[in-house]
């Protein structure tokens, strides 16, 4: 078995005059499951529609276990796809739609029989098999869809959309589900959504797209915690932004100067030198909130303008007292003692904070 299940090498696609897809390249190791996440537009679907066989790009090639498949259909590659709407057969039992794939590839009825079975038991359908689409939820039809692309066990399952037409509660239950399943199964999943915390739950990696682009690729720790672009650090989570510019730096040490006084950093990987205009990114639950001393830097204080209930703790949305523009989301340690109007200092840890390059 090849490493690598898919890989993407250099792909440009245009609608007419519109470029979807802009020299994209990209590897999923076998057995993974990654996601392509990015706002509606960014090309996810099309990225898809590519590795699935539907279009076929006018740059680029796409190989499959190691294979040349850029201009072979659909049928012919080891891929299949779920859709958002499910599309069963509505005049098919449920057993008749998961076996039609296996049917289509001449496989016997009593195997294609017990590998329905086999799959609606995989995706928690045990003896559903007489049913009809219309008797089942919108969560049981996807999951019949599921059953239906997996039975005939293809290398790589393309995923669109998969759990945007149900309800937020199912959605996250599935999600869980669809991790269990495909750890189960060892298939390579590839899934499309615009639903960072389903992104962030499920994916080993996940691809952050913008206008037809990988922003970045990664574990969803380390896109999180290390975001590689702003657009990144904006998508995933929430961050609060602070402009600077790099005055001088020593080996992995940097000064940066900012509207809020200079300070010192760690570059931690990022490629800035002196002289580059930046942003500084931090995560709400890296600010620290109060008292900041020892190894932590000063950014000031705040007046807290609203508080949002989060469960386990309250997000404020802060003003900066001298600073207009920096509007800080900072996670609250302690629940219900802060109240809006109230000022508190504010401080980072130098780690904590990820510079990026601003590209504006
Ligand atoms: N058949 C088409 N003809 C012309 N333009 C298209 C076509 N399909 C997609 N596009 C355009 O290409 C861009 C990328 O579309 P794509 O569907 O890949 O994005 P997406 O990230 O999957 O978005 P969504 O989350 O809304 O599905 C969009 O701007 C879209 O309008």
């Amino acid at each position: 078995m090849s490493a690598t299940a898919v890989d993407v090498k250099n792909v440009t696609h245009r609608y007419e005059a519109f470029t979807a897809l802009a020299d994209v390249s990209l590897t999923v190791p076998t057995g993974s499951y990654t996601v392509f996440l990015g706002p509606s537009g960014s090309g996810k679907t099309t990225l898809l529609s590519v590795i699935g066989g539907f279009l076929v790009p006018q740059e680029g090639s796409v190989l499959i276990n190691g294979q040349d498949m850029t201009a072979v259909p659909p049928a012919k590659r080891p891929t299949t796809t779920v859709f958002q709407d499910y599309a069963l057969f509505p005049h098919m039992t449920i057993g008749a739609n998961v076996a039609f794939g296996l049917r289509m590839r001449g496989i016997g009825s009593t195997e294609r029989m017990r590998r329905a079975h086999d799959m609606l038991d995989l995706v928690g359908l045990k003896g559903s098999e007489a049913k009809r689409p219309h008797e089942l939820s919108g969560g049981q039809r996807q999951r019949v869809a599921l059953a239906r692309a997996l039975a005939v066990e293809p290398s790589v399952l393309l995923l669109d959309e998969p759990l945007g037409a149900l309800d937020l509660k199912l959605r996250r239950q599935m999600q869980a589900e669809l991790k269990a399943i495909q750890r189960e199964v060892g298939t390579s999943f590839i899934h499309v959504t615009h639903d960072q915390e389903e992104a962030m739950a499920i994916g080993d990696t996940i691809v952050v797209m913008s206008h037809g682009r990988i922003e970045d690729m990664g574990t969803p720790e380390r896109v999180y915690l290390k975001p590689a672009t702003l657009f990144a650090a904006g998508f995933m989570g929430q961050s609060s932004f602070l402009k600077g510019k790099v005055r001088w730096r020593t080996g992995g040490r940097l000064d940066i100067e900012t509207p809020l006084g200079r300070l010192p950093l760690t570059a931690n990987g990022s490629g800035v030198d002196a002289g580059d205009n930046v942003v500084l990114s931090i995560r709400p639950e890296h600010f620290v909130v109060g008292t900041v001393e020892g190894p932590a830097l000063s950014l000031g204080s705040a007046m807290v303008e609203d508080m949002t209930f989060a469960g386990a703790h309250h997000l404020a949305v802060m003003r900066h007292e001298t600073l207009d523009s920096f509007r800080p989301m900072v996670q609250m340690p302690q629940i219900g003692e802060t109240k809006p109007g109230a000022t508190v200092a504010l401080g980072v840890l130098p780690e904590d904070v990820v510079i990026l390059k601003d590209e504006a």
